[in-house]
C-alpha cells in the first residue's frame, strides 16, 4: 500500500517553477529522503503534501485521500517539524504542547505530554519559555510537537538541524524506533547524507522541481561508483555523471 502518491505535480511562484511535474509514490511503512539542492523544490513539495500550499495543477493522494479536496480527513493522522517554523516564544514549552495537542485534539494529553517529556529529554525545560531555548532544545521540541498525535505520516523538514552529533544520532534512532513501533511513513527533507543513508529506504533526488534520480541509497551507491551518498549528490548537482535512472 502506499502512504503517498503524487501525479504530475506542478506549482509556480508567479514566474517561478518551483515544483515542475513530480510523479511519485511512497509505500507505507518506508523512509523517503527528498534530496536536492537549495531551492530544488523540496519545502515545496512538502508543503504540499500537509496541505499547507494548494498544487498549481496534478494530485495527491495521502493516507488514501485526496489531499486538495479531503485534506481535514487525512490532517489528524500527519504531522511535521520544521526548523524554520517558531514556536510562540512566550508560551513555555509544556504551553505550547497544550495548545498543539488541543489542535491535534490528542486525548488524555497530559499524560502524552508527561511521556514526550521523558522520552525526548524535555524535562530541565518544559516550564521556560519557548522563545529562551537554545536551537537544538527549540529542535527537540519541535520533535515532540510533531509527534503528540502519534501521526502515520511525519514530514520532517532537517530533523537533526542545530544538534550536536551525540543527539542527532539518539534522534536518529528514536525516529527510526518509532517507525518500527508504529508502522508510521516518514518523508525527510536533509541536506546530511549521512543521515540519509542510515534512515532512508529510498531516496527522490530533485533537481529545479524535477525528480531527476532515485533508488535505495545503496543502489545509487553503486550504480554511480561511489562510496559514500555525499560523493553521489554531488555527482547529480554537478552533473557530473548520468547513469541511466532506475526506480
Ligand atoms: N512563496 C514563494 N514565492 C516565490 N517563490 C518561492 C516561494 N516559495 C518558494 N519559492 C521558490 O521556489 C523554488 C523552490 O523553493 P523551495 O523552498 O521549495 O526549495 P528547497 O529545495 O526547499 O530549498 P532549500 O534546500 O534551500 O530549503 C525556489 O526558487 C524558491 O525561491
Amino acid at each position: 500500500m502506499n502512504a503517498v502518491e503524487v501525479r504530475s505535480l506542478f506549482k509556480s511562484f508567479g514566474p517561478v517553477k518551483a515544483v515542475d511535474g513530480l510523479d511519485f509514490t511512497i509505500a507505507a511503512g518506508s523512509t523517503t529522503a527528498l534530496l536536492g539542492g537549495n531551492g530544488a523544490g523540496k519545502t515545496t513539495t512538502l508543503s504540499m503534501l500537509l496541505g499547507l500550499l494548494l498544487p498549481t495543477s496534478g494530485s495527491i493522494t495521502v493516507l488514501g485521500e485526496d489531499m486538495v479536496r479531503h485534506r481535514y480527513r487525512v490532517l489528524p493522522r500527519m504531522n511535521f517539524s520544521s526548523p524554520y517554523v517558531d514556536l510562540p516564544h512566550r508560551l513555555s514549552v509544556r504551553q505550547n504542547l497544550k495548545v498543539y495537542g488541543g489542535l491535534y485534539g490528542v486525548e488524555h494529553l497530559k499524560d502524552r505530554i508527561a511521556e514526550l517529556a521523558d522520552e525526548l529529554e524535555l524535562g530541565e525545560f518544559i516550564d521556560r519559555p519557548a522563545g529562551k531555548l537554545s536551537a537544538g532544545q527549540k529542535t527537540r521540541v519541535a520533535l515532540a510537537k510533531a509527534l503528540l498525535n502519534k501521526p502515520d505520516l511525519l514530514l520532517l523538514d532537517e530533523p537533526t538541524a542545530s544538534l550536536d552529533p551525540d543527539t542527532a544520532d539518539w534522534v536518529r534512532s528514536y525516529f527510526q524506533a518509532y517507525r518500527e513501533r508504529t508502522g508510521a511513513t516518514i518523508v525527510l527533507a536533509s541536506h546530511n547524507m549521512t543521515e540519509v543513508e542510515r534512515m532512508c529506504d529510498r531516496v527522490l533526488m530533485m533537481k529545479q522541481g524535477r525528480i531527476v534520480d532515485q533508488g535505495s541509497p545503496a543502489a545509487l551507491i553503486e550504480r554511480f561508483g561511489r562510496a559514500s551518498m555525499e560523493e553521489v549528490f554531488l555527482d547529480i548537482a554537478r552533473d557530473r555523471q548520468r547513469p541511466e535512472a532506475t526506480s
